[in-house]
């Protein structure tokens, strides 16, 4: 037995500690003395910068002894820039041979002509080639001044939503989730949207120009200003199928109708929000991501694991019990801790009796090298090492969990089993340590004192947890990631409630029939819940309060911290009501306090005036697709239009008493104008830039055709009098237009206007404004820029030229910003 632990240790061993802490490692078993080089020379103690970090993962496995030095020796190097093309995109051949070209000038000073192919490359896992590596860290591409073009195209594609800087890593989830366009998709813990985005792509991907996929996706994030970052990125989507909530994760909403409503309303309608993919990218201690983050290597220390394992089991558990039978969720951290990853996966198999699968899927993506889950590992805890709950003394088990070993068996299980070895717990509470090692404050380590006691023995999990995928660093130099694949195969058992119990200390299957109505709302309903937030952002105010997304990767520290504070200081009403300054008012509007509601748009004199207007075709279907976030239908200023499976969702919502507290709807379809020219068009509302592309196949008024000369006259100039289109035609016909809200299609070639309306996916078009003697474009100074750059390339390849224009060559005109 050993004697671990902080009262085990004295003053002189705690000196002789700080005095030579490589000692740690002759307590190891499996470590070679540190003293000794030639056991092992790759064995560097304390190569990393945080000594408890070296010890904690050398000693749990997770690379190969003669690889450790390979691996941190990575961990140390600044992680490579890597991004996403988005597929959905338009005009991605063109722009991956703009970002191609770009790349090869920025480059070819720096490296030498022919050197630049070696700078940026394709990630092969990734399917279509959409991701690439580049060889330059997030610092060189900001720092470096040779590099300084390529990372103001980066920057200007990033915001315009063509190129997603992301870690190569973090895009692998949704990849195994296989979802389809007409899947239902949760995605937990959303924010800041980067994979959210990556779902979106997967579930438009296929659709034509002006048509919808069947599915949608449900992005939810407990931290509303990270919420507020995903709606900015999956803003240049332009999508109508996606929702945002703002709910704990763990306690999201079932949305279930009670069963006599069921009987009487449900003949097309669903009745319970279930998902058929569920990603569940939980909250996690972040250690993956130490090359992009390095400071975490002082933070770092084995509580931020112990800390979030019992949430993430709960997330992962509500996960499950959202799942359709026959669902896939995936579960990922970018920590490689065993606590966070294997332990969870196991815990939630075990909970679930059955009713899931792990799923190999080592067959998939065959170029991403991926090693298997672990199947044994260890808990560490206050200076000792547990290889089995039995041996966690009794003041410890509110933080070592039974659920973090691999058995997770608990201390009755190891003493009832008689294949287990049962260790007596000794007077100091402390047993069965492989190899004690005390410890000062929080994680530090310390020297070992007492000799190893082996009579205990390493558990070893009885679920196939080599399915699971763990990503290092060094195997392909990128961050660390888990990634586990779980499949629902029939309904969860039921565990008997007891009344009045959170959702979180215990889990529902909603799909289960066996569970009361009356419990299910008991559970699943917000009130119960949790309380109502009032930092909660209003949307109709969220384009006043735009977001910084310098960077929208992974926060995963962030996430950490906020996780603490919210244990520390739980933000319920009463809470929030005090740090509220006096005079402030709050919104109190719907069913959330601090949140806009969502309303259907039914007024049918602006509706009507708005399809005559633009002569929208009946095809496009107005009716239930059209929602506000403000009641007073004379006050509406933005009006958003849902996908028929948005819609579905949202009138069970009602239905459900509004369960579902929803921060972003559907895709930003008519803005009501509020310039001094707008109170004299017939119609108050113009099309917003995000919707065009959705309604522009069903438009037939108010649209002028223009050559690429005028077009590009009017991007560079922002407003354009009648009489100074170079085409006159051109001009005419803008001048009869209706005052207004007006689209100008651009014409390839260089031809007068052409009439017929054959839009596709290649379709240049920008909503415009018809005054009384000119026409002023309607766009972002950011998308006139890049839609200049766009046409140059489309001149280039007209006229059989090289398909790049440098910006900072002679011969290029130069570009006037265009103001919003
Ligand atoms: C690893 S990050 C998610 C990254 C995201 N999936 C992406 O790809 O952009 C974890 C997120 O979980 C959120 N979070 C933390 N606790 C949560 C909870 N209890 N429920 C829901 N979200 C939570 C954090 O705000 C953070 O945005």
């Amino acid at each position: 037995m050993g004697g671990g632990g902080r009262g085990g240790r004295s003053r002189t061993q705690r000196k002789h500690f700080r005095q030579s802490r490589e000692n740690v490692w002759k307590r190891s078993k499996s470590d070679p003395d540190p003293s000794s080089t030639e056991n092992n020379p790759s064995w560097t103690p304390f190569a990393t910068e945080n000594a408890a970090f070296d010890f904690y993962y050398k000693e749990q496995g997770i690379v190969e002894p003669q690889q450790w030095e390979q691996f941190v020796a990575v961990l140390r190097t600044p992680l490579p820039a890597t991004f996403r093309i988005n597929s959905s995109s338009q005009f991605s051949d063109d722009i991956r041979s703009q970002l191609e070209n770009d790349f090869v000038h920025s480059l070819r000073d720096e490296v030498g002509e022919g050197g630049e192919t070696e700078a940026i490359r394709p990630l092969l896992w990734y399917p279509g080639n959409f991701a690439w590596h580049s060889n330059f860290s997030r610092m060189q591409l900001r720092k470096n001044q040779t590099l300084e073009r390529f990372h103001e195209f980066l920057k200007l594609e990033n915001e315009i939503g063509n190129i997603t800087r992301q870690e190569a890593v973090s895009m692998v989830p949704p990849l195994f989730l296989d979802v389809h366009s007409d899947h239902f998709v949760l995605d937990m813990c959303a924010a800041p949207g980067s994979k959210t985005f990556q779902l979106l792509e997967i579930i438009h991907q296929s659709s034509k120009s002006g048509s919808l996929p069947d599915g949608m996706v449900t992005a939810n994030d407990l931290d509303v200003q990270r919420c507020n970052l995903l709606i900015h990125q999956t803003k240049r989507m332009c999508t109508a199928n996606l929702i945002v909530t703002n709910h704990e994760a763990q306690n999201f909403p079932g949305c279930r109708l009670n069963r006599n409503y069921e009987k009487i309303e449900l003949d097309h309608n669903i009745g319970q929000l279930l998902f058929d993919r569920v990603l569940c990218d939980v909250p996690c201690s972040g250690d993956g991501t130490l090359r992009k983050a390095p400071d975490l290597w002082r933070k770092w220390n084995t509580g931020m694991g112990h800390g979030l394992h019992s949430l993430q089991v709960l997330i992962a558990m509500r996960g499950i019990s959202l799942l359709k039978i026959g669902g896939r969720m995936v579960y990922s951290t970018c920590s490689m801790n065993p606590i966070e990853n294997e332990a969870v996966v196991a815990e939630v198999l075990r909970r679930c009796g059955g009713s899931i699968e792990l799923v190999d899927v080592s067959s998939e993506l065959p170029q991403l090298i991926r090693r298997p889950g672990l199947k044994k590992w260890k808990v560490y805890d206050k200076g000792s090492w547990f290889v089995s709950y039995n041996g966690v003394p009794k003041f410890r088990r509110s933080v070592i969990l039974s659920s973090m070993f691999p058995s997770g068996r608990g201390h009755r299980d190891v003493v009832d089993s008689s294949c287990n070895v049962n260790v007596e717990v000794g007077t100091n509470g402390i047993n069965e340590n492989v190899g004690d090692i005390n410890e000062d404050a929080g994680d530090g380590v310390q020297p070992v004192l007492n000799p190893v006691m082996s009579e205990s023995v390493e558990e070893v999990s009885d679920f196939p947890l080599e399915h699971c995928m763990r990503i290092v660093p060094h195997d392909q130099n990128t961050g660390a990631f888990f990634i586990a694949v779980l499949q629902k195969v029939s309904p969860l058992p039921v565990i008997p409630e007891k009344p009045k119990v959170k959702i979180h200390e215990q889990y529902v299957d909603p799909a289960s029939q066996s569970l009361n109505d009356a419990q299910v709302q008991q559970i699943t309903s917000p009130e119960n819940a949790h309380e109502e937030d009032f930092k909660a952002v209003s949307e109709e105010n969220a384009d006043d309060n735009e977001p910084n997304t310098q960077d929208m990767e992974d926060d995963p520290v962030a996430c950490e911290e906020q996780k603490t504070k919210e244990n520390l200081e739980p933000d319920n009403v009463q809470n929030t009501m005090k740090r509220v300054p006096g005079k402030r008012k709050l919104q109190i509007q719907g069913k959330w306090r601090g949140v806009d509601p969502v309303v259907f748009f039914k007024d049918e004199i602006i509706i009507n005036s708005i399809r005559d207007f633009y002569g929208i075709d009946e095809r496009f279907p107005f009716n239930g697709h059209l929602v506000t976030r403000n009641s007073d239908a004379n006050h509406v200023k933005r009006i958003y239009y849902i996908s028929k499976s948005v819609k579905d969702v949202l009138e069970l919502n009602f239905k459900v008493g509004q369960q579902l507290k929803i921060t972003s709807i559907g895709l930003k379809m008519f803005e009501r104008q509020t310039a001094r020219e707008g109170s004299s068009a017939p119609c108050a509302f113009r099309i917003s830039s995000e919707g065009l592309p959705l309604i522009l196949p069903y438009i037939t008024k108010q649209i002028l055709h223009a050559s690429p000369a005028d077009f590009k006259h009017l991007l560079m100039n922002k407003e354009v009098k009648f009489e100074d289109f170079t085409d006159a035609k051109f001009g005419e016909k803008a001048a009869n237009l209706l005052p207004g809200c007006c689209v100008v299609i651009l014409s390839l070639g260089n031809t007068t206007a052409v009439e017929s309306l054959q839009v596709d996916e290649s379709t240049i078009a920008i909503g415009c404004w018809k005054g009384r003697a000119r026409l002023s474009v309607m766009v972002t100074a950011m998308d006139c820029q890049e839609l200049l750059e766009r046409l140059l390339i489309r001149f280039d390849n007209v006229n059989g030229s090289s398909g790049h224009v440098h910006k900072s060559s002679n011969d290029e005109e130069e570009i006037r910003p265009v103001q919003d």
